[in-house]
């Protein structure tokens, strides 16, 4: 298309003029036709001179500092009484202004189809409904012979997926038109202005007067069609055309078009009235798009397993898998499903063996390094999957599950292949130029094999909510099993500690203090004692004739008296006074708070209650001889020990079952 386009239609008039609005500098050649006043090449006429004072100051009133009029201008022309319409814009240093007749149209009666047409479709509760009503309002506003939605798929060829046909031109419901027929220039062109209106493809054009005049046209609502556009009408059997872009959110959804066999023109409010049908039917389709999408994704969010299982302990990866496989193939339209999840693999339904998950996976890394979804509908000529082994899959789509920085997961869902018969309205690959055709009477079909189904952009969006919930999922999981993991090994410790200290302090065969111990208690008896002037005492008693009672009885009967002896006097004590087994037979009594004349007490309690006890097998009584020492200024834990160790062996050599004093000589 080119970039000046002089040549106009020849159903409405144009009038080029400076940027003032004041002087007209070109004029389309059946201006004069139109409003009835020539304007001569080489004159140079004034706009007021021409549309008369009161609208060319209206006209300059309403464009002041804006880039075009809020909305037409309407005019009577005085010759003949016709009513026109005018419309003016500014494009670069001029100001053009576009005049086209206005029928008797009965404005209200067009109001009021309007308006029961615009509740019709706000009451449309599908996007099928949706169209099918709006072809036919349409059609009935305009009378053209065909109306037809295109819809663009992503790789803009278009379906036509709605339409209202009267016979004379053939139907294309159904039927796909190449992308070509809608080159980037033509997309941009309804991107810009959505409306288009070719009354007659064939009329002759009118030109500029002067002629080549330095105009930008390509704004002008008369702009006369491209050649290769006319041509391509002209093919489809098309006289009269008239088409309304349908923007989706982002881009171009697709587009209302209205063909005729004969020439055919749209009045201004009639187009005007298409025009807002088509917006208020696009806002009507985004929102029942919207609402779809959010349902869709609602059930993919029910089927979340977090926010499911709140309640519940965290399911391990593989019992996600196995409850929630199924609805999630059928929310995906997948037959197989996988999970990798820290190098193992997690399968339900047909998917590739893990081997190929494995490559697969690899490759995935290192190729996707973005957070999005990867997915292809034609694995065998993915690049990616082209030399993996994946029998009976055609479509592939990879979800990143980021569990760490360093670790990722996938979520993989699998397509089968999907056979779709497309019908050609026109040769996909046919040149621009090839001769005319009729148009299809069999239209040309092609079967498109090797792919699956589309993942749509609602799909992809879903896989990630469900990746990032998977993902919480499997780290919860993975949280809570190292817990336990630490619960077990604490209580592990705790008791390993247990068996620690207590093989540490207490003796194995009598369970009361080894020595270690009570020297540790003996030690911090010393010091409290330096501190705080406090006394403590010291008894080592020694069973009497214990080797005897060994060789008499067995050594095991020899421990049992030490183990009940132990009991005994252990159990005879106060809370502060502790026993320990200083080695063999021989015991230690720790005293605290005590001096000389209580000790004595104390050891003659303890020697008097040991001979009252009572072992099976033994008829002698046992009895046990005592030393006590009395913590003196400058003991140590050795030299208190050492005394009493004197005074026992004094009570042993006195006779036995007796107590006796350390005194003050030694040390
Ligand atoms: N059954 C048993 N015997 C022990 C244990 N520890 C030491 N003995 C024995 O106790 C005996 C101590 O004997 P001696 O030191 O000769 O003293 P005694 O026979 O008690 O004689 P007096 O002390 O002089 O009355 C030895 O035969 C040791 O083998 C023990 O844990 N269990």
């Amino acid at each position: 298309m080119s970039k000046h386009h002089p040549l106009l239609q020849s159903f409405g008039a144009l009038l080029v003029l400076d940027a003032d609005s004041r002087r007209i500098q070109a004029v389309s050649s059946n201006l004069a036709a139109l409003i009835g006043i020539s304007v001569s090449e080489g004159h140079d006429q004034t706009v007021s001179g021409v549309l008369g004072r009161r609208l060319s100051q209206r006209m300059r009133r309403e464009l002041q500092g804006q880039q075009r009029l809020a909305g037409p201008l309407t005019f009577t022309r005085p010759a003949n009484s016709t009513r026109l319409q005018l419309y003016a814009y500014r494009t670069g240093m001029h100001v053009v202004v576009e005049i086209e007749p206005l029928n008797s149209l009965g404005k209200r009666r067009l109001l009021g189809t309007v308006n029961e047409r615009l509740i019709r479709l706000a009451e449309s509760s599908n996007q099928e409904e949706l169209l099918d009503c709006l072809v036919r309002a349409v059609q009935e506003l305009t009378a053209h012979d065909r109306v037809s939605i295109c819809h663009f798929d992503s790789d803009w060829n278009g379906l036509i997926v709605a339409e209202a046909c009267t016979g004379r031109l053939p139907p294309l419901l159904g039927q796909r038109f190449p992308a070509n027929d809608f080159p980037v220039t033509l997309r941009c062109a309804y991107e810009r202005h959505p409306v288009r209106l070719i009354q007659d493809v064939a009329a002759p054009s009118e030109h500029l007067v002067p002629s080549g005049y330095p105009v930008e046209l390509n704004d002008s609502f008369l702009r006369a069609p491209a050649p290769e556009r006319q041509y391509y009408l002209r093919r489809l059997g098309v006289r009269g055309a008239f088409s309304v872009a349908i923007h989706g959110d982002t881009a171009l959804w697709g587009l209302l078009f209205c063909h005729s066999a004969l020439p055919h023109p749209v009045a201004p409010p009639v187009r005007d009235a298409v025009r807002t049908l088509v917006q208020m039917a696009t806002q009507r389709l985004l929102l029942l798009r919207a609402r779809q999408e959010a349902r869709y994704l609602q059930r993919v969010q029910d089927s979340l397993v977090l926010s499911a299982n709140s309640q519940l302990e965290p399911q391990s990866p593989h019992q996600l898998l196995l409850e929630q496989a199924d609805t999630w193939m059928t929310l995906f339209r997948a037959h197989g499903v996988t999970l990798w999840a820290n190098g193992s693999i997690f399968q339900a339904g047909n998917t590739p063996t893990p081997e190929a998950i494995s490559q697969f996976v690899v490759r995935l890394k290192k190729a996707h390094v973005h957070s999005g979804p990867w997915c292809t509908r034609d694995v065998e000529n993915e690049p990616l999957t082209s030399s993996l082994a994946m029998p009976g899959q055609c479509g592939a789509l990879a979800v990143p599950l980021l569990m760490s920085t360093s670790q990722r997961g996938w979520l993989l869902f699998f397509r089968p292949e999907q056979v779709e018969t497309f019908y050609w309205a026109m040769q996909p690959k046919m040149a621009p130029q090839a001769p005319l055709m009729t148009l299809p009477s069999a239209a040309w079909h092609e079967e498109v094999v090797g792919k699956s189904e589309a993942w749509q952009r609602v799909e992809r969006l879903a896989a990630m909510d469900l990746g990032e919930d998977l993902t919480l999922a499997i780290s919860a999981y993975e949280i809570s099993s190292l817990n336990m993991h630490l619960k077990r090994e604490r209580k592990a410790l705790a008791e390993a500690n247990k068996r620690l200290e207590q093989l540490a302090h207490f003796d194995p065969l009598t369970q009361v203090w080894n020595r270690y111990r009570i020297e540790q208690a003996i030690d911090a008896e010393i010091v409290a004692a330096k501190r705080y002037g406090a006394t403590c005492a010291l008894m080592l008693f020694d069973v009497d004739h214990f080797k005897q009672i060994n060789d008499t009885h067995g050594h095991s009967v020899g421990d049992d008296v030490l183990v009940s002896l132990a009991r005994l006097v252990e159990g005879s004590l106060r809370g502060c006074d502790h026993l320990g087994r200083w080695g063999g037979e021989e015991f230690v009594v720790l005293a605290t708070h005590s001096d000389m004349e209580a000790a004595v007490v104390l050891a003659e309690r303890l020697r008097g209650l040991v001979a009252t006890l009572h072992i099976e097998a033994i008829a002698q009584p046992i009895t046990v001889s005592i030393g006590v020492a009395v913590w003196r200024p400058g003991d140590s834990c050795k030299t208190l020990v050492a005394r009493a160790d004197v005074a026992m062996y004094r009570a042993k050599r006195s006779g036995r079952n007796r107590v006796e004093v350390a005194t003050k000589e030694i040390f």
